[in-house]
C-alpha cells in the first residue's frame, strides 16, 4: 500500500520540482490504508517537510507495526528532498531500522562523513544508541570493489554483507530498493539480518540487471523485474512452441492403437525395427555429445546415456525382432541426418537430442494408464512411463537449460530450431508404419 508524500519532477539527470502534499492529505490516505488494511510492516521513504512528518509521527501514534526509515534527504543526482533534516529527529526514535546512506548517516550525527568502512560502522553504532533503533549502515558511496552492509546496534555489528560492485551509472533508486525489500521481506520472515542478505541479494540482482532497460542520459533506474524476466524458464517456452506437435502426435492412429493394443503387430514391428537403426545412431550421437560436453558432469551424463541405449532400449527392440532385417526409411535417414547436422556444436547437438526424451517421457506417463499384464506392447510402455527414464529426461532437460543460459542469441535460436525440427521428426517417425515405406539400402 502506498501513500503519496510529494510529487517529484524528475528524471534520470535530476528533480527540477517537487510539490509537496498537504500534511492533513497524508494523514487522511494513511489513516485510509489503517482503517482497512492489516499492515505487516512499514517503510518510509522522502518526507519532504515539517508538516509530513509530524502527520505521519501522529499516524504511527495509531499503528503497531515494524518501521524502517530511510531518511531520504538528498537524491543521487544531489538535488535535495527534504527542506530541514533537524526536523526528521522526532521521527527516527520511533524506527525499527533507520537506512541512511554515507552522506545522511553522518547528517544525521551533524559529523563530517565516513572515509572508510570502520568510521561508518562506528556512525552507525552511535546512531543506533541515540535512537534505540538498528542502523543499516550502508558502504554503496565508499571507493572500492566491494560493497559492504552491515546491521549495527548500539552493541555493535550484528550482521554483515558483502557483494561485489557493479559497473554501472544506473544506481537511481538503490537506497529506496534496500529499505522497501528488507521491509516487506522482513514482513514475512521476522528476522533483521535474513531479510537484509535477501533484500541484498534481490537489490543485487536489479543494479546488475539495470543496464538492459537503458531509460535516460543519467543515472538510470534499476531494474526490479529481472527477476521476473530472466526467471521464465526457457524450456517451458520451448515445450509450449511444440504444444500443437504434441498434439499431432496424440491424435495419430499408430499411437491410439498403440495404447489399445489394437495396433497391428506388422506395424509395430516395422516402427521398432526402424527405432533399432534409429537409436544406434542416436547412440553415436550421445557419444559425440559427451565428446564435447563442457564439464565432467555432463561427459559422464551422455557416455551413460549411450550405454543405457545400447544395453537398455535396443535390447528391448532387439526382443521383438529378428536382428538386422531392415534398412532405414527415408524418415528414419532425415531423422538421423538432422542429428547428425546439429553437431556443430555441443548446445545445439544437445537441443536436437531432447525431444527423443522428452516426448517418449510425455507420452509413456500418458500411455501408462492403458498398460496391463496382457497389453501385447506392455514392455514397451513400461520402459518410458518408468522413474529412471524420467530422472533422466530431467537431467537432459536442465543439461539444455544449462547450455541455453550460457549460449549468445544466435546460438539459442540455433538450439531452439533443432529442438523445434527433431520433434518434427519425432511425429513422421511415429506416423511411418502407416506412410508409403521408402527404404533405403544405406546407413
Ligand atoms: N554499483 C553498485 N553495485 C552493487 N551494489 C551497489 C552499487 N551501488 C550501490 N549498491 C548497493 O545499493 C545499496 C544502497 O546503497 P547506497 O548507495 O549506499 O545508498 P543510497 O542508494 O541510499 O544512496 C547498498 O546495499 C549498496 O551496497
Ligand atoms: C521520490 C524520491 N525518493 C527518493 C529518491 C532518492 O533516490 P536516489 O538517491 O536513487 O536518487 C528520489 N530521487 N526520489
Amino acid at each position: 500500500m502506498c501513500v503519496i508524500t510529494a510529487l517529484t519532477a524528475q528524471n534520470t539527470l535530476g528533480v527540477s520540482a517537487v510539490q509537496a502534499i498537504d500534511g492533513e492529505f497524508v494523514l487522511a490516505q494513511l489513516n485510509a490504508i489503517s482503517a482497512d488494511v492489516q499492515i505487516d510492516a512499514i517503510k518510509i521513504g522522502m518526507l519532504a517537510n515539517e508538516e509530513i512528518i509530524r502527520a505521519v509521527n501522529g499516524w504511527l501514534d495509531t499503528v503497531d507495526a515494524p518501521v524502517v526509515l530511510d531518511p531520504v534527504m538528498v537524491a543521487t543526482s544531489g538535488d535535495r528532498l527534504l527542506e530541514d533534516e533537524a526536523v526528521l529527529d522526532s521521527l527516527l526514535d520511533r524506527a525499527s531500522v533507520i537506512t541512511p546512506n554515507l552522506l545522511e548517516l553522518a547528517s544525521l550525527l551533524r559529523e563530517p562523513a565516513a572515509a572508510d568502512w570502520p568510521q561508518v560502522l562506528d556512525q552507525a553504532r552511535r546512531l543506533a544508541a541515540k535512537h534505540d533503533a538498528l542502523v543499516l549502515a550502508k558502504g554503496g558511496h565508499l571507493a572500492g570493489d566491494l560493497c559492504p552492509d552491515a546491521l549495527v546496534s548500539a552493541q555493535g555489528v550484528l550482521a554483515e554483507f558483502s557483494n561485489q560492485r557493479h559497473h554501472t551509472k544506473n544506481t537511481h533508486g538503490t537506497g529506496c530498493t534496500l529499505s522497501s525489500a528488507l521491509a516487506t521481506i522482513y514482513a514475512s520472515g521476522g528476522d533483521w539480518a535474513s531479510a537484509l542478505e535477501q533484500a541484498k541479494a534481490y537489490l543485487f540482482r536489479a543494479i546488475g540487471a539495470a543496464d538492459e532497460l537503458n531509460v535516460g542520459r543519467g543515472h538510470g533506474p534499476v531494474n526490479h523485474f529481472a527477476h521476473f524476466f530472466s526467471e521464465a524458464d526457457p524450456m517451458d517456452q520451448w515445450w509450449q512452441q511444440i504444444h500443437e506437435l504434441r498434439g499431432s502426435i496424440d491424435n495419430l492412429e499408430f499411437i491410439a492403437q498403440l495404447a489399445d493394443g489394437t495396433l497391428d503387430p506388422a506395424d509395430f514391428e516395422y516402427y521398432l525395427a526402424q527405432d533399432a537403426l534409429y537409436l544406434q545412431r542416436y547412440a553415436q550421437v550421445l557419444a559425440e555429445a559427451s565428446a564435447l560436453a563442457p564439464d565432467l558432469d555432463a561427459q559422464r551424463f551422455w557416455a551413460g546415456s549411450a550405454r543405457e541405449i545400447l544395453e537398455g532400449e535396443l535390447q528391448l527392440h532387439r526382443s521383438y525382432l529378428a536382428e538386422g532385417t531392415a534398412n532405414p526409411s527415408a524418415i528414419t535417414l532425415n531423422y538421423v541426418n538432422h542429428l547428425a547436422a546439429s553437431k556443430r556444436s555441443y548446445a545445439e547437438l544437445i537441443a536436437a537430442i531432447l525431444p527423443c526424451y522428452w516426448l517418449y517421457q510425455d507420452i509413456g506417463k500418458r500411455l501408462a494408464s492403458a498398460n496391463h499384464p496382457e497389453h501385447p506392447y506392455k514392455q514397451w510402455l513400461v520402459t518410458y512411463a518408468s522413474e529412471e527414464f524420467d530422472l533422466a529426461t530431467e537431467r537432459a532437460i536442465n543439461m539444455v537449460r544449462v547450455a541455453w543460459k550460457q549460449a549468445d542469441v544466435d546460438l539459442r535460436e540455433r538450439m531452439r530450431l533443432a529442438f523445434v525440427r527433431s520433434s518434427e521428426h519425432e511425429v513422421a517417425f511415429f506416423d511411418q508404419a502407416r506412410r508409403n515405406r521408402v527404404e533405403f539400402s544405406t546407413a
